[in-house]
């Protein structure tokens, strides 16, 4: 069975396109940096050469066609015409209280994933476009959607609600769902193979680290807190969110400033995190050319970037009451050893302890970066959600028919 998957993140679309015979990959690629005039699409297909196209790429629409197009493109495509793919999974961020677990797309489902637009706004919009575009060129092929806020059902009550009255909850649902799901799974299981350690009595701290970040506690193998909320916007600071703000800064800036409420929520959402304070970008590479160069907007951003997920860690140290493996994943943590090492040299107390030319390696493989001594074991595992999206599409499917 072939199945092609779609990732619409915030700042970028990831594909991959598997035979699940083997669960082997026919392509993959992504196009990154959507929304900034230079976005570039990779597109490697096995065997073949690697290609790079980079153009003026405004929105998910253009890049979701791009990739349909490039995969039947005569030299570097993959597929003779869409009817090899025998569906589609979807990676969707928000499903609100309706979906605990993957699914196949209906009109009904598109309407709850519509209905939790207000809830991710970066996302669930692209994700929607991914599912109707994929549906004009295979009308026919089935599609499924895995959701980022599964993984984090198995928080208690004491973790998911906020300190405001219970009616809110009642009412609206209002609540802590967390994100990033997918990938916090996927690496906690990868990193307990590498470390031939079992699920249970484990306390991983996964560190989901790309254009928007979250950090997850994973004891016995499930999500017991992780610092996104209600929407993706709580928690680290990240590409363009704040993440953690007082609310009363909020309601005085939009008293203040005479904002509506699509203003502010573009304001947190879009203008804020490294590129609010940098003034640079949200891109972490041009933050650390910054830093390098020493610009001291660009190291005031890595400095509180860095320190707000190196608090998060050890909170979750103390919510599990100890810390045996910390992981590093996503854009950001599989790709910036300098951001790492300020971390993990920061956490000594809790029996961190780097090793410099492990963490120095660029690869793309798991590996163990901690040094020999080091009490809590700390990995770079490249997420793979499209991986966990291809396996959970072929059980719907396969349940179907
Ligand atoms: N070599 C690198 N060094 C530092 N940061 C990097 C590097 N490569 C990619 N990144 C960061 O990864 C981010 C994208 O991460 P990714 O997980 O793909 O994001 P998302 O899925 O949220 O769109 C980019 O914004 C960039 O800052
Ligand atoms: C939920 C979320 O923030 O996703 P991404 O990091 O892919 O933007
Ligand atoms: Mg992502």
């Amino acid at each position: 069975m072939k199945i092609l998957v779609l990732n619409c993140g915030s700042s970028s679309l990831k594909y991959q396109v598997f035979n699940m015979d083997g669960e082997t990959v026919l392509a993959n690629g992504k196009v990154e940096r959507i929304g900034m005039e230079d976005a570039i699409l990779t597109h490697e297909p096995t065997g073949k050469q690697k290609v790079k196209k980079v153009s003026e790429i405004y929105e998910h629409k253009t890049a979701i066609k791009s990739v349909l197009e490039t995969l039947i493109d005569k030299s570097d495509g993959v597929l003779a015409d869409y009817s090899e793919i025998q569906a589609v999974g979807h990676r969707v961020v928000h499903g609100g209280e309706s979906f605990s677990d993957s699914v196949l797309i209906t009109p009904e489902v598109e309407d709850a994933i519509r209905k939790c637009i207000d809830l991710a706004p970066l996302h669930n919009p692209a994700n929607l476009l991914g599912i109707d575009a994929v549906k004009e060129v295979m009308p026919t092929t089935p599609q499924v959607a895995v959701f980022d806020t599964a993984f984090h059902q198995t928080m208690d009550k004491k973790t998911f609600l906020y300190p405001i009255p219970m009616e809110q909850y009642k009412k609206y649902k209002i609540r802590r769902y967390g994100f990033h799901g997918t990938s916090h799974k996927y690496v906690a299981e990868k990193a307990l193979d590498v470390l031939n350690l079992s699920a249970n009595g484990s306390k991983i701290v996964s560190c989901h680290i790309g254009n928007g970040g979250s950090v997850t506690a994973i004891k016995d193998g499930k999500s017991v807190d992780t610092s996104m909320g209600m929407t993706p916007l709580e928690g680290l600071m990240m590409g363009t969110r704040s993440g953690d703000i007082d609310p009363a800064a909020v309601l005085y800036i939009m008293n203040k400033e005479e904002l509506t409420l699509q203003e502010i929520n573009s304001m947190l959402n879009k203008h804020s995190g490294l590129i609010g304070i940098s003034g640079i970008s949200s891109d972490m590479r041009e933050i650390e050319d910054g830093l390098l160069a020493n610009n001291e907007s660009a190291t005031l951003a890595f400095n509180m970037y860095e320190y707000r997920i190196r608090k998060y860690i050890g909170a979750y140290a103390a919510a599990m009451n100890g810390l045996d493996v910390l992981i590093f994943t996503a854009g950001v943590g599989e790709n910036s050893p300098i951001l790492r090492k300020q971390i993990c040299d920061n956490l000594s107390y809790l029996g961190v302890e780097l090793d410099n030319e492990k963490n120095d390696v660029f690869a793309k493989h798991d590996r163990v970066i901690s040094s020999e001594n080091s009490r809590v074991k700390v990995l770079v595992i490249p997420t793979n959600e499209e991986l966990m999206i291809a396996r959970d599409t072929q059980n719907i499917i396969g349940n179907q028919t």
